[in-house]
């Protein structure tokens, strides 16, 4: 593993450099990677893996997405299967399920898990919340997960530019001696950028809090108060759209992603920067205490609980898209769509 030096902290980190594909390919040259759900993630690794050379099954219940995969060339009777036949045909078991549909489909995974075999996921979810979940892997299998820190979209898209998004990954239990081996060699395989070592607490918990949090919460949160503040203020929509959102993805954000904050700001105004220099710590103060709860309701349980209770109602599908659409039909994302509309590249 490679020493990196993170902003003072010394951390041990998997590159591609070190771990070459060739090698992940070496180590999983007699596996059957069986990727269960082809749902969000499940589409991105399995595409991602079968382009890098591995020998790789889609198993997936008929209906839509089925035929979905049929159309991303997965080929039914040859690596294209219904979810039993995959799960016994699999020597790693990529369980892609959402996490809340997994506990209904434990039973019947577990039941192919024989001796050896290796039972991987995205997400330490399921097993760290065993009590709610009864996800209890049999000790003779392997269980280790790579998360790749971002959309099975983006994880696709990614690779198809050469880019490579980073994962993290963890051993929950090594059966067969091989579990480092094989977690790393599929960490590489499904197209990771590097790889960082957590265990399944670290990881669920941290990625419940950023996903609630700046990733996807408070970024909307953040997004809607400032638009109604100048909404509420007779600025038009689509000045407060763009001064809220457009600018902010289209311009500002790119600049942060290529060299950091200080850069980005160093590329504004003088003007600009004294202010958002003086203005970022009341922000930091002001959700601070909302972070904290946060963190708290994860650590406790409970955003597992309502993710579990949720999902897991017939009709939760129906029940999220609408709640996605109110955020469709809200003013700022419809001014958002008629901005986007007008993006001299979509013309
Ligand atoms: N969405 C993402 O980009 C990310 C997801 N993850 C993790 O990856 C795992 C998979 O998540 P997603 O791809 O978002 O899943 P998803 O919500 O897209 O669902 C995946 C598949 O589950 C199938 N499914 C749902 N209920 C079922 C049932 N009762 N029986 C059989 N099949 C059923 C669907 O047909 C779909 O193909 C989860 O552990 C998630 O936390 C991790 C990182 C990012
Ligand atoms: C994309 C990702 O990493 C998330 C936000 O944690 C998820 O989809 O669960
Ligand atoms: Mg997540
Ligand atoms: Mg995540």
């Amino acid at each position: 593993m490679a020493k990196i030096n993170f902003g003072g902290v010394e951390e041990e980190v998997v590159t591609r450099e070190e771990f070459p594909l060739e090698k992940a390919r070496e180590i999983l040259k007699d596996e059957v990677i069986a990727v269960i759900g082809y749902g969000v993630q499940g589409p991105g690794q399995s595409l991602n893996m079968r382009d890098n050379g591995f020998n790789v099954i889609v198993g997936q219940r008929k209906g839509k997405t089925y035929d979905k995969a049929v159309r991303d060339g997965w080929v039914p009777g040859e690596t294209l299967f219904e979810i039993e036949e995959a799960l016994e045909k699999g020597t790693i078991i990529c369980f892609l399920l959402s996490d809340a549909a997994q506990i209904e489909l434990w039973p019947t995974v577990k039941s192919h898990l024989t001796a050896g075999k290796a039972l991987y996921f995205s997400h330490g979810f399921g097993v760290t919340y065993k009590e709610q979940t009864g996800i209890v892997p049999p000790a003779d299998v392997d269980v280790f997960l790579v998360a790749p820190k971002g959309s099975g979209t983006s994880l696709r898209r990614m690779f198809v530019e050469g880019k490579g998004l980073n994962s993290s990954f963890a051993i929950y239990q090594d059966a067969t001696g091989n579990a480092r081996q094989r977690a790393i060699a599929m960490g590489i395989g499904v197209g990771s950028g590097y790889l960082f070592e957590t265990n399944f607490y670290k990881e669920v918990t941290s990625d419940l809090t950023g996903e609630r949090g700046t990733l996807m919460g408070a970024i909307q949160g953040i997004f809607a108060a400032q638009y109604d503040v100048l909404r509420a203020n007779g600025h038009s929509p689509s000045e407060a759209f763009n001064e809220t959102v457009e600018e902010l993805t289209q311009s500002l954000m790119p600049l942060v992603a290529e060299n950091g904050m200080d850069w980005m700001y160093a590329n504004c105004s003088t003007t600009a920067q004294r202010g958002a220099l003086d203005w970022w710590k009341p922000f930091r103060d002001a959700t601070k205490p909302v972070f904290e709860q946060l963190y708290n309701s994860v650590k406790a349980g409970e955003q597992a609980n309502i993710s579990i209770t949720r999902n897991s109602q017939p009709d939760y599908r129906e029940k999220l898209e609408e709640e996605l659409k109110e955020l469709r039909e809200s003013e700022m994302w419809r001014a958002g769509t008629a901005v986007r509309s007008l993006r001299p590249e979509r013309n």
